[in-house]
């Protein structure tokens, strides 16, 4: 039974744990997947370029309104599929060979099996092509195991066939309909993914608004705009799936009460689980939450000494920024046990990279109105500035929350175009403990740019 000094189990941000300063270890790396976990393959680099395309294969869809007409010719689906798996396959290949071969790493062993402890810091090794099993134990473990899409028990729904995001992006043709299952992250952006492609797609959410967890004015916006472009069905569930024909038919309680549904493709989006359960982290002593993440204290350890968690295993965020931010705190509590360094969680940010854009950081005012704290808040349009009008911008904000006492940012949520890089300074400012005033008027702001947007909100909260 070979013991190492450390093993990983997960080469998503766990890989990247493993750097010069860890040769004096003897390190196991274990992965039954793609080298390079969910983001890479599977998560936001490729949802991302999907939806660069999308965005490119929208605009003839609203560009008229700056008096140019374009017409969208066709989208070779083969080839936008393919530009992006040519292009991310071979990091994952890549990234396995400098783990299995390099001189870098002589020091470490990969297991390309699924791990599962077996006893006290003992995890077994198992492999899909039936080779012997291996045991391995060690003196530290990290747990990266990520999670995976979780699938609802619909009758029906395994014999009609579906897929989650794992499968989605690479389909071999483009299906006429597509309905998905869910209103979050993924929802959101895959329907603008495939809407922009000409799929027909229909959302069915399960509560009264999609990207419910956003500020309320955000999801009551996006909800409003999604259901212009998609077949929005609010308060819905599907009770029973069977394939016809025609396609598939999906059975739906919904406010209109029991209704079937046609579709040729299904995209199952509920959320994900952490993969604790397939680890059998119990079986080493890790507690876990009720959501299933293993529990962790500031410095990223679980409750059995020497066993740290990051990531999408241990963190409610599920975010990739989150998991190499703790794998940080991993790498450097590992190497000083002595000087260790606590993971900061008091300000993260997010985005939905679905069209308008989402971008989010702190308290939604539903939060601070249940929490009971006291705010101001201001909104500004994308309308009402320079950069607005030269987009045409008709439906983006920004609106921020601030202490009434202090000026401290407490939230910020923008929906619009560029979301995601518009928020940054508000990230660094709520970071940094940079109150609005100065912020607004402590620094110049280029004119007439998109961040102008930021400068407004910030001068319309009513602080003293
Ligand atoms: C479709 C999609 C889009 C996303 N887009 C974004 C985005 O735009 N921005 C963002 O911040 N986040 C995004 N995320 C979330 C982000 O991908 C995750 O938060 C991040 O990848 C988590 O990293 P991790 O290292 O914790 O886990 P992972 O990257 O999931 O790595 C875990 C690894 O462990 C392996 N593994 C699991 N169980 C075992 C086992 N028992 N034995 C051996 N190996 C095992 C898996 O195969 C996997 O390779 C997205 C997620 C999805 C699904
Ligand atoms: N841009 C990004 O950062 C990004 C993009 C994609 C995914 N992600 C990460 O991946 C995670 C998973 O994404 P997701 O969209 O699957 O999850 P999500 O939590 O964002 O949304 C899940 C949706 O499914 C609904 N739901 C839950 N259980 C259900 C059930 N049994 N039946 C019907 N509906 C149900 C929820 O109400 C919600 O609308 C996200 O939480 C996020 O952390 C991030």
């Amino acid at each position: 039974m070979p013991h190492y000094d450390l093993v990983v189990v997960g080469t998503g941000s766990g890989n990247s744990i493993l750097d010069d300063r860890f040769t004096h270890l003897k390190t196991a790396i274990v992965e039954k997947g793609a080298f390079g976990g969910t983001c890479l393959n599977v998560g936001c680099i490729p949802t991302k370029m999907f939806v660069y395309t999308a965005d490119v294969a929208a605009t003839p869809s609203h560009s008229s309104r700056f008096g140019v007409d374009q017409e969208l010719k066709g989208v070779r689906w083969p080839d936008v599929r393919d530009r992006i798996f040519d292009r991310i396959d071979p990091i994952s290949v890549g990234g396995a060979e400098y783990r299995k071969s390099h001189a870098d790493n002589d020091h470490v062993d990969v297991y390309a099996g699924e791990g599962r402890f077996t006893g006290m810091k003992e995890l077994r090794v198992s492999y899909s092509d039936g080779r012997p099993d291996d045991v391995l134990t060690a003196d530290r473990f990290v747990l990266a195991a990520g999670g995976r899409a979780a699938v609802p028990d619909i009758p029906g729904l395994a014999e009609v066939g579906f897929h989650t995001s794992e499968s989605i992006m690479r389909l071999d043709v483009l299906p006429k309909r597509m309905t998905i299952l869910g209103g979050g992250y993924i929802a959101a952006e895959f329907a603008h993914v495939f809407a922009s492609f000409d799929v027909e797609v229909t959302v069915i959410v399960r509560s009264g608004a999609m990207l419910r967890n956003e500020d309320e004015d955000v999801s009551s916006r996006f909800t409003e705009l999604a259901a212009k472009r998609f077949d929005v069905r609010l308060d819905s569930m599907v009770v029973n799936a069977r394939r016809e024909s025609t396609g598939i038919k999906l059975d739906l309680e919904g406010p209109a009460g029991t209704e079937t549904l046609e579709t040729d493709a299904i995209l199952v989006a509920i959320g994900r689980l952490p993969n604790t359960d397939v680890l059998d982290v119990a079986a080493t002593g890790v507690t876990t939450m009720a959501s299933g993440h293993a529990i962790v204290d500031d410095y990223q350890e679980t409750v059995v000494p020497g066993i740290y968690a990051l990531g999408d295993i241990s963190s409610p965020y599920e975010l990739k920024h989150v998991a190499n931010h703790e794998a940080r705190v991993v790498q450097h509590n590992l190497l000083h046990p002595d000087d260790r360094i606590k993971a900061d969680h008091r300000f993260v940010p997010h985005a939905v990279f679905t069209s308008p854009q989402i971008a989010s950081v702190g308290l939604t005012e539903q939060d601070a109105r249940a929490r009971g704290v006291s705010y101001v808040v201001s909104k500004q349009d994308y309308a009402g500035i320079a950069y607005g009008w030269a987009m045409e911008d008709t439906t983006g904000f920004a609106k921020l929350l601030a202490d009434p006492a202090t000026g401290q940012l407490l939230g910020a949520h923008i929906i619009g175009p560029q979301a995601s890089s518009v928020i940054q300074p508000l990230i660094q400012a709520m970071s940094f403990g940079l109150d609005a005033r100065t912020m607004a008027r402590g620094q110049y702001w280029i004119h007439p740019a998109m961040p102008e947007l930021i400068e407004n909100a910030l001068l319309n909260l009513p602080l003293n």
